[in-house]
């Protein structure tokens, strides 16, 4: 785990002391979860439930805001579970899946999903022959119900895939109206507005912030994070971490905290648990 700056290490003791009122907001893959080769082979890192049960007793709440459908998250994480835990602890645990599209908390437990955005089932029917095009037919092609993503990566090699296919995919999407959202090996065709900015500004708004950390390791959260960094230079004390890989480096130069992958985003939690623990006592 390292502080890209003395500013950010001091900005981490500051988050520490508002923990009490603060939000956590984790992304699922790459974050919370091990990247894998299958999409629905993905599973929340085994640790991660404890540690954000342990660090929900310091918090007002924590949140998982991910690409994936709030329903498959919750599937894949655990979500349920952990949240009756969390809320037994004191606090509440929300999902934004879909970049925000959709939404499922403690309090309401059923998830909230607006209609498939116009044009999604005809940029399916002319996917095919994009596929063709950029000899990309073998890609996997996963339907979200709000969106549709296009993984390369387990084709031969899938980053000359992915470039043949970034432009031709974001083509299709514009003459449906549908937006691109690029991500590690996969490009995902969805409705254009929502994203995981806004996510953040709904989780602060709701739960009245005192203070909030993100973390997220893909293009996917920039958004997220700028909206922290907004609420930053406006007084609340934040936390950026990114998690790291090889394949993804520009959230690192926005975040205060860089750590190794799943594994070093749980030891910040473990160790700002401890932390907060600390102050309380
Ligand atoms: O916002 P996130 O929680 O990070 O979700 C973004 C997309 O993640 C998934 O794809 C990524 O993880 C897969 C499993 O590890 C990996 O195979 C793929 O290459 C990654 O891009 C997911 O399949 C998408 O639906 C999510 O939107």
């Amino acid at each position: 785990m390292q502080f890209t700056s003395a500013e950010a290490s001091r900005r981490y003791d500051e988050l520490v002391h508002v923990a009490a009122r603060s939000v956590i907001a984790l992304d699922f893959d790459g974050t919370l979860s091990p990247i894998v080769d299958d999409p629905s082979a993905a599973h929340i890192h085994d640790e991660a439930p404890g540690v954000l049960v342990d660090l929900a007793v310091h918090v007002r709440a924590l949140a998982v805001v991910t690409g994936r459908p709030a329903r498959q998250v919750l599937a894949l994480g655990g979500l349920d579970e952990v949240g009756e835990l969390v809320h037994d602890a004191g606090s509440d645990l929300y999902v934004f899946g879909q970049y925000g599209n959709e939404r499922w908390d403690t309090q309401d437990r059923r998830v909230r999903s607006p209609r498939p955005p116009q044009g999604l089932a005809s940029f399916l029917l002319g996917l095919p022959k994009v596929l063709r095009t950029a000899k990309a037919e073998d890609a996997y092609v996963e339907e979200k119900g709000l969106a549709i993503a296009v993984h390369t990566r387990r084709l031969e090699d899938p980053q000359a895939a992915y470039d043949r296919l970034l432009p031709l995919v974001t083509e299709l999407a514009a003459a449906h109206d549908l937006g691109v959202e690029p991500g590690r090996n996969v490009i995902e065709v969805r409705s254009p507005g929502m994203h995981k900015g806004e996510a953040v500004k709904i989780l602060v708004r709701e739960t009245r912030a005192g203070g909030f950390l993100f973390g997220g390791d893909d293009l996917g959260d920039v958004e997220a994070f700028h909206a922290v960094a907004e609420l930053r230079s406006q007084g609340l004390p934040t936390l950026l971490v990114a998690s790291a890989s090889e394949e993804q480096s520009a959230l690192a130069e926005l975040a205060d905290v860089v750590v190794d992958g799943p594994d070093g985003v749980l030891d910040l939690l473990r160790r700002l648990t401890a932390d907060a623990a600390s102050v309380r006592t």
